[in-house]
């Protein structure tokens, strides 16, 4: 492993993340405006297989041994951080990626920071060119692998197995894909992310970009927390049909049913390593420009000194992404899902040399290759009482993020 140089020093307030992005391989973990920018990379970790996070948890313990650090900041993102991406199939053939960058511009509501970071010498500390914002990144996205119709054929097949009693629930995403014209600045997609899921988690991470509003996990100095969000509804017309949306969707048995299997599926994988780890005990709605969720959050103590990546590992996937049980919903969604989802709905976040590190599940996302092809999915949980045609909507809300950043 690399021995790398890291200095943290505390600066004045940058405003903006944004603009200090590089265009093409735009490095972003942001949420309300503050989080981490990376301008660069100083080194770039890839893996694959059912054991890809597993063996980053491992080669991040050996990076972070090897490294000398200097952060006198010492805050929540400052010091030696990677940023992660990792795909949601162990058959995936996208690879996952740890990326810790050259440069980090970090900002929280108090405090701004730079954080250089190399194999040898460190460069000399000045703060990256900020650049307007390109012409918007304009791709049109269409239906790609799974049509709408072939979707909802999917659904029903899975219904009739949830109804046979084969499995408990399954999540189906369909496709959609386009095509971004040559040297487009991703960055105003990004922007618009941003601006318009200001609550998500905004990130950009080796062309994966998206909005996330589902927590997987968080490790700060021995706590654990999550956000949990399954069940979902659409957003009212007008205030009173907005309420009624709410109330409907706090009150369906349905979309309790779908939560509580991501809930016990979340406090199942923490409780070895946090024996007391609890979840409210009735979800609330959270309130998204396109939809209402049910969410649920989780906390509590770490017992046995996990990082932020072991929890990743054990809590990947849920079951807001997969299904109940598990080995049976991946099943059946390698039958019925006609593409490699990539790394949507996988894990994406960062990591830091103690171990602690901010995590969502990624949803509301897209991944853009290096001839500017965008594809992106959106799922929706199928129980017992799934009604096709209703789902396949579901997906077309949860495709609004994104489809309207490149629209
Ligand atoms: C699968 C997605 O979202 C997940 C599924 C949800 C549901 O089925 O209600 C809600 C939030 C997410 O956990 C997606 O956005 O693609």
């Amino acid at each position: 492993m690399p021995a790398l140089r890291v200095e943290t020093t505390a600066c004045r307030e940058l405003g903006s993340l944004l603009p200090l992005l590089d265009e093409s391989e735009p490095l972003l973990w942001m949420r309300r405006g503050f989080g981490m920018a990376g301008v660069g990379t100083a080194l770039r970790l890839e893996f694959t297989g059912p054991t890809r996070i597993a063996d980053a948890a491992a080669a991040w313990q050996r990076v972070v041994a090897a490294a000398t650090v200097v952060d006198p900041v010492a805050l929540p993102g400052t010091g030696l951080i990677a940023l992660g991406t990792f795909a949601f199939s162990e058959h995936s053939e996208l690879t996952s990626v740890l990326v810790v960058p050259a440069t980090i511009i970090g900002r929280t509501g108090g405090q701004s920071w730079i954080t250089r970071i190399a194999i040898g010498d460190l460069s000399p500390l000045v703060v990256p060119p900020s650049r307007p914002l390109g012409p918007e990144a304009r791709a049109y996205l269409a239906p790609g692998a799974l049509s709408a119709a072939a979707y909802r054929d999917a659904v029903g097949t899975a219904v009739t197995s949830i109804r046979n009693h084969e499995l408990s629930k399954v999540v189906l995403a369909r496709d959609l894909t386009g095509q971004l014209p040559a040297g487009a600045d991703l960055r105003s997609a990004i922007g618009a992310l941003a601006l318009g899921y200001p609550d998500c988690w905004t990130f950009a991470i080796d062309g994966f970009i998206g909005s996330s509003p589902e927590t997987l996990v968080g490790v700060t100095g021995g706590s654990v927390t999550a956000r949990v969000l399954a069940g979902s509804a659409a957003r009212g017309t007008d205030a009173a049909s907005d309420q009624d949306a709410a109330t409907a969707l706090a009150t369906s048995a349905k979309d309790l049913d779908e939560h509580e299997y991501a809930v016990q599926s979340v406090l199942c994988s923490l409780r070895p390593h946090s024996p007391t780890v609890m979840a409210s005990e009735l979800p609330f709605t959270l309130k998204l420009p396109n939809l209402w969720h049910l969410a649920s959050d989780v906390e509590g103590t770490l017992v046995d000194g996990s990082t932020a990546l072991d929890l990743v590992g054990a809590l990947h996937p849920t079951a807001a992404v997969a299904g109940t049980p598990t080995p049976l919903a991946l099943a059946l969604i390698e039958r019925l899902e006609p593409f490699d989802r990539g790394r949507y709905a996988g894990p994406v976040g960062w990591v830091g040399a103690n171990g602690d590190g901010e995590w969502a599940v990624a949803v509301r996302s897209a991944q853009v290759g290096l001839r500017g092809d965008v594809t992106a999915y959106a799922g929706a949980g199928i129980v017992g009482d799934s009604v096709p045609e209703r789902e396949l909507v579901e997906t077309r809300l949860k495709f609004r993020p994104v489809v309207e950043a490149f629209g």
